[in-house]
């Protein structure tokens, strides 16, 4: 049974990567991506210098999946540059996450990796910090225009985003808009955490995570449907544009969906989280599985498919 999959003509072993965030913020934690079942990989989204992110609790564990608000902690820029440089390409693909904190930083980050001539592959995420007060730059959409017309222009290459979700039809026809008209935004990875969720302990009766007063991101098996309908809406709004699924994926069946649903990728976050990478392998099998009973040979004959009633 062929896993194999293209990726933006790329050959990858499976349709399977970490998302951003999850096991890849040290060297130790790369390493174990770089040596699992997946078939790409890519690293926590760096700021311009080290931060150690907010205080903790700031992951939690939900029975339906997690709440997280770190705050990007991350070993700053150059550290994931170095990593880039001796990463293994042969062996799978590098996406390299930048969220600088101003528009100037993210600049400035594209620019090194620019002059790296790394073969990795720029994975904007668009969940970065605004300008306090206002929207983040995936909610902002003249930020969202402005900030992919600059990283266009300083950067030669393709390049990805990644967005948060919408939940609005006008959302997704007026952010897909604004990508059609950027070539060299080349691929799209649906969805970043839901935003600002809140989850509470009955016997304590307070929050779960100590930064924003409780508030954080909400991934796991809540966010799939949303997931996947950011994953099929950009789909089918920017046919030149490759899609990467991400959200509630913890087994071969909710990768099937996304695939189904029209990407060509599969990040997993939560799951990853609790299970650690061994999670590749079981993902890999219920998929070839699932594949196997629908007597599909390749993953090309039923990717994007979704039918409609
Ligand atoms: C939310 C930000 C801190 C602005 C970006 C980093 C990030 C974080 C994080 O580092 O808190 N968590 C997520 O679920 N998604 C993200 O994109």
């Amino acid at each position: 049974l062929d896993l194999s999959t293209f990726f933006l003509g790329r050959p990858l072993t499976a349709p399977l990567m970490n998302a951003s965030g999850v096991w890849c913020n040290v060297n130790g934690q790369l390493h174990a991506l770089a040596e699992s079942e997946a078939g790409a990989m890519v690293t926590k989204s760096c700021t311009l210098l080290r931060r150690d992110g907010n205080p903790e609790p700031r992951y939690h564990t939900l029975s339906m999946g997690s709440i997280n608000s770190m705050g990007l902690p991350n070993e700053g820029h150059q550290y994931y540059l170095d990593y880039a440089e001796r990463h293994d390409y042969e062996n799978k693909p590098l996406f390299f996450s930048v969220a600088g904190l101003t528009l100037d930083d993210n600049l400035t980050i594209v620019a090194q990796i620019q002059d790296a001539y790394t073969p990795a592959l720029l994975e904007l995420n668009l969940s970065c910090p605004n300008v306090p007060g206002k929207a983040q730059i995936g909610y902002d959409f003249d930020a969202l225009d402005v900030i992919l017309a600059e990283i266009s222009s300083a950067y030669s290459r393709p390049f990805g985003v990644k967005l948060p979700p919408y939940f609005d039809t006008a959302h997704f026809d007026e952010v897909a808009d604004i990508l059609n008209r950027y070539e060299k935004v080349n691929f799209i990875t649906c969805i970043n955490s839901i935003g600002n969720g809140l989850m509470i302990d009955m016997d304590s009766e307070t929050v779960l995570i100590k930064p924003k007063q409780g508030f954080g991101g909400i991934g796991g098996e809540y966010v799939l449907p949303t997931a996947l309908a950011n994953v099929n809406a950009f789909h089918s709004r920017c046919p030149k544009k490759s899609i990467i699924g991400c959200g509630g994926v913890s087994t071969g069946e909710h990768v099937f969906m996304h695939l189904l649903a029209g990407a060509s990728l599969v990040q997993v976050g939560t799951a990853l989280y609790e299970q650690g990478p061994e999670i590749f392998v079981r993902l890999k099998t219920e998929l070839a599985t699932i594949m196997q009973e629908k007597g599909y040979k390749t993953i090309r004959e039923f990717q994007g498919k979704l039918k409609t009633l």
